[in-house]
């Protein structure tokens, strides 16, 4: 159950006056999702959905919320956040940072075929593009510093094996960001956890991405990576499917073309998204928050899938 603050129809009557949304019609609480309170929110205007943050201040919000409407306005399907009457798209509910965004369609797609890849794959490279001119900036917090930060809390808790194969890859992912190559690289504000679960799917309509919780600066391929290796892999065995991996991306490819030095870096790009999953789901599982209520994600899946990349090569980005 993923509602850490409870709300009722009764608590938001009142607040929900100032949007520009009618009155409220009914609420229901949203039972995936394990960082903030999700709710369904039916008003007089249609379908929404209210997110109370959990863990994300009023500081740090406005860099997110920010970016969806700004890629809303361009076209990039996305929710489209819903601002009061004094333009603020952050409002506080039981003394927590609160949002209204609007509703997709559809539901996500765990079992995604190349059309659905190549769909996101498109709509990837277009956020990418539609997001250049973002002016907002913010590190992705969950990147290499955080990478530094997080290694020594997890390392006491796992096997010699693993320890040894965290380290190295931190170690190998220092020099890979070190590198010429890596500068190069094309970079912008990114989705950096566009899983199949933060995706939205009517049939084979793609009808948005959400969950930017997570999103900031980084390089466009890291993105790529991310969504490489959750969308287009055998989920038990972390081992790419061809048909998917060419569909997605020969789909961006089309939108927006890699660059060589995007090519160069395309391995290594895959085991940096695999590691930062891995260690996170470690960090998850061993350092869990003190209300966290929920079965943390297998952190075995992301160390089978970073061992994999390590050592298969997988198909090239063109
Ligand atoms: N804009 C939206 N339109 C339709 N459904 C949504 C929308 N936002 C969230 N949902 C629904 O709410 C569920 C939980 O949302 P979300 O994944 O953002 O949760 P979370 O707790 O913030 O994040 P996490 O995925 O990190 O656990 C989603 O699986 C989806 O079903
Ligand atoms: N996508 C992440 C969860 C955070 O959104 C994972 O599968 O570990």
């Amino acid at each position: 159950m993923a509602v850490f603050t409870p709300v009722a129809l009764d608590d938001v009557a009142q607040w929900i006056t100032q949007f520009p949304l009618g009155k409220a019609l009914e609420l229901k609480g949203i039972s995936s999702g394990i960082e903030n309170s999700n709710f369904f929110l039916t008003t007089e205007r249609g379908e929404y959905v209210l997110t109370i943050f959990e863990n994300l201040s009023f500081e740090q919000l406005p860099f997110y919320l920010n970016l969806m409407r700004h890629l809303a306005e361009r076209g990039v399907l996305v929710p489209a956040p819903v601002a009061n009457d004094k333009g603020e798209l952050i409002v506080a509910l039981h003394g927590k940072p609160a949002s209204i965004v609007s509703k997709l369609e559809g539901r996500s797609q765990m079992d995604p075929q190349p059309v659905h890849c190549a769909a996101v794959g498109a709509m990837l490279a277009r956020m990418h593009l539609a997001g250049q001119d973002y002016a907002l900036q913010q590190p992705n917090l969950r990147g290499l510093a955080w990478w530094h930060a997080t290694t020594p809390a997890v390392l006491p808790f796992i096997p010699d094996e693993q320890a040894h194969l965290l380290r190295a890859e931190v170690h190998f992912q220092d020099a890979f960001a070190a590198c010429d190559i890596h500068k190069q690289l094309p970079a912008g504000p990114i989705h950096a956890d566009l899983f199949r679960n933060n995706v939205m799917f009517d049939g084979e309509r793609l009808t948005g991405f959400f969950d930017f919780y997570f999103a900031g600066c980084d390089t466009w391929l890291f993105d790529v990576a991310v969504t490489v290796n959750d969308w287009c892999i055998d989920v038990g065995t972390g081992v790419l499917d061809q048909a998917r991996v060419r569909a997605l991306l020969d789909a961006y490819h089309a939108v927006r073309p890699f660059t060589a030095a995007e090519h160069t870096a395309w391995q290594p790009m895959l085991r940096a998204g695999a590691l930062r999953f891995w260690l996170s789901r470690l960090y998850d599982f061993y350092c869990p928050r003190a209300a966290e209520m929920l079965t943390p994600h297998d952190p075995g899946h992301f160390e089978r899938i970073l061992r994999e990349r390590i050592a298969t090569p997988a198909p090239g980005l063109f």
